[in-house]
């Protein structure tokens, strides 16, 4: 149960907790003894006229002490379980962040970002309400509940048994409420993530929204979305008026009606003292208090479940992204890259490649090409090890690519983008990735190999120009050539290359083209290519089809088969296939 599991994680904070809770439990006995100091004074002293210097300093100080004692000791509470629940929910914030960082592609395939980001902000921010408002208002108020009618069975054991039947009343409220607001809870808490997801695609995606008129419809889809959350919130607020608030008003009234009858009753029958009828009006009054906090506090607590499901949900996901397996620690000193009959679909139905077995020796470059959708990319990624390959092998000289440490895998094996990925910072420590035995002489090095130097020598800042969220500041062609940097200051064994299809001028195509052809050489290459005249050089290019090879050779080899390969290359070439 999440509540349960919530509650664990206190565990870390044991001492700290108790030390509250008893400070918590000192306060609220300060609290209740208060109105029996004052209902003994009455009884003893104010009716009966008897005032001596020494009992009047002796109440009078006694209370104010208790008071004084009572404000130090809620101070010393409350800051305790507050600052107990900003750790508890700095944790949570960072299992659910680390558990997010080793799920697979195939997890986020399916999740929208943006309501990732809802569960990992919004709901952890719910749960927090969990610890900081309900769980010490619930103990608080437990505790002043008890306090109260032990107070109240000291006055008067009869009337104290009376107002027991409360309890069971409060307590079924309660459990109606909770059970009928927590779908209303799930819903909302679904809608808000939409939401987020649908904020973030138009974030995303603002240029196409705006270039090809989307935003009538985006901002209608987003309407729903808002308009169904605040249904699911009004709903709820009916309930929690309805139910709560006046439920207990009810209540109240019926007990204090009960109470006077008592003592109209007892007034017949014996003397009433009046302290005790005002400890007891007092008492009465003071338990409806944490019964209301309580109520007020239910539809807090209920939030905070449904969020901690939420966010539970996502610490339970299984589908980590593919681990090494088996003991031993093969290294990749040659870069052979072998497929052996792999065949591989993302959703288990659809086999988008099929039997497919190549070999790139140590060194070469191995072009795939295709029309889109072929399978081009699905073959990068099980090689780059982002899904699991379950049909055929994949051998990195001569080991099973899940027989590799997940950093030898990294170091070893660059990946270049077509869209290249920039970090915000500077440009320093996009080619650097705060590698500290990569030293500034050699991010200059790399950049200037991949003749990106020029560039970026020339911008306001140097290499300490500072890097936006996703190098939004900087054009494509000069994000590339930072990511080549990148590349090769990591000095891989195999590139995998994704080629650009983005145009850029003549001057930065040519620079792209002259460092894709240093950076390849003495490297395994495998390269998608889009644009068949870059690969024209490379020693082995296959040709895929609906996730089938069904051309093989080089390109003059391939030419002269008159095959698919034949007809791209005259279509992009002449503009026709004939
Ligand atoms: N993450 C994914 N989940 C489900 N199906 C996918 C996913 N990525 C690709 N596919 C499907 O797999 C097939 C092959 O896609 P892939 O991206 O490998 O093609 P491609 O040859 O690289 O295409 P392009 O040249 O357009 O990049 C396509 O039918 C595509 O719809």
């Amino acid at each position: 149960m999440a509540i349960k599991r919530l509650l664990r994680y206190l565990k870390t904070y044991k001492k700290r907790f108790w030390i509250a809770f008893a400070a918590l439990l000192a306060a609220t006995g300060a609290d209740v003894v208060s109105p029996l100091i004052v209902s003994t004074f009455i009884d003893y002293h104010l009716v009966p006229r008897n005032f001596n210097r020494e009992s009047l300093l002796l109440f009078g100080g006694g209370y104010l002490l208790l008071q004084f004692i009572s404000a130090g000791l809620h101070y010393y509470q409350l800051l305790s379980f507050q600052t107990i629940a900003q750790w508890v929910i700095r944790q949570l914030r960072m299992d659910v962040f680390g558990k997010v960082q080793h799920l697979g592609l195939s997890f986020f395939d399916r999740i929208p970002d943006g309501s990732l980001v809802s569960r990992i902000t919004n709901d952890t921010e719910a749960v927090k309400d969990l610890y900081i408002n309900v769980l010490s208002s619930f103990m608080q108020n437990m505790v002043l509940l008890i306090g109260v009618f032990i107070a109240m069975f000291v006055l008067d054991v009869q009337l104290a048994l009376w107002c027991l039947f409360l309890l069971p009343v409060v307590f079924t409220i309660m459990q109606w409420y909770r059970r009928l607001s927590s779908k209303i809870y799930h819903i909302s808490r679904q809608k808000l993530s939409q939401m987020n997801a649908k904020l973030n695609e138009s974030i995303q995606g603002m240029n196409m929204i705006q270039s090809l008129r989307q935003e009538e419809r985006m901002r209608q889809e987003f309407g729903a979305l808002n308009h169904d959350h605040y249904r699911a919130a009004i709903k709820n607020l009916k309930l929690f008026a309805l139910m709560l608030r006046p439920a207990t008003q009810l209540l109240s009234v019926i007990t204090v009606v009960v109470v006077l009858n008592f003592f109209g009753f007892q007034s017949f029958t014996g003397a009433v003292k009046i302290g005790v009828l005002y400890g007891f009006l007092n008492l009465l009054d003071r338990i409806f208090e944490p019964i209301n906090q309580m109520m007020m506090r239910l539809s807090q607590l209920q939030q905070a479940i449904v969020s901690a499901e939420r966010v539970f949900e996502l610490l339970d996901r299984t589908e980590y992204a593919p681990q090494k397996q088996g003991d031993g620690n093969p290294v990749i000193t040659s870069g052979r890259i072998e497929f052996d009959n792999v065949s591989f679909s993302y959703d288990g139905r659809h086999d988008v490649l099929k039997n497919i077995s190549f070999v790139a020796e140590p060194g070469q470059t191995v072009a795939l090409v295709g029309h889109t959708g072929s399978g081009k990319s699905s073959i990068i990624n099980l090689l780059m090890r982002f899904y699991p390959v379950e049909r055929g092998t994949i051998k990195i000289d001569g080991q099973p690519l899940n027989s590799f440490d997940d950093k030898e895998l990294r170091a070893k094996i660059g990946l270049v983008l077509q869209d290249p990925f920039l970090f915000v910072g500077d440009v320093k420590s996009n080619i650097r990735l705060h590698n500290k035995s990569i030293s500034d002489e050699q991010v200059k090095e790399a950049a200037q190999f991949v003749q990106a130097a020029p560039f970026i020598e020339k911008l306001p800042g140097g290499y300490d120009e500072p890097v936006g969220e996703r190098g939004a500041t900087f054009s494509s062609g000069q994000r590339q050539l930072i990511s080549f940097a990148r590349t090769m200051a990591m000095n891989p064994k195999v590139l995998v290359l994704d080629e650009a299809t983005a145009s850029v001028d003549t001057e930065t195509e040519e620079a792209i083209q002259s460092a894709l052809e240093k950076m390849r050489k003495g490297r395994t290459t495998i390269a998608i290519a889009h644009r068949l005249s870059t690969i024209q050089d490379a020693d082995l290019i296959i040709v895929l089809h609906r996730g089938e090879i069904v051309e093989r050779g080089t390109h003059q080899e391939l030419l002269a088969k008159q095959g698919l390969y034949h007809k791209m290359y005259l279509l992009q070439a002449y503009g026709t296939a004939s």
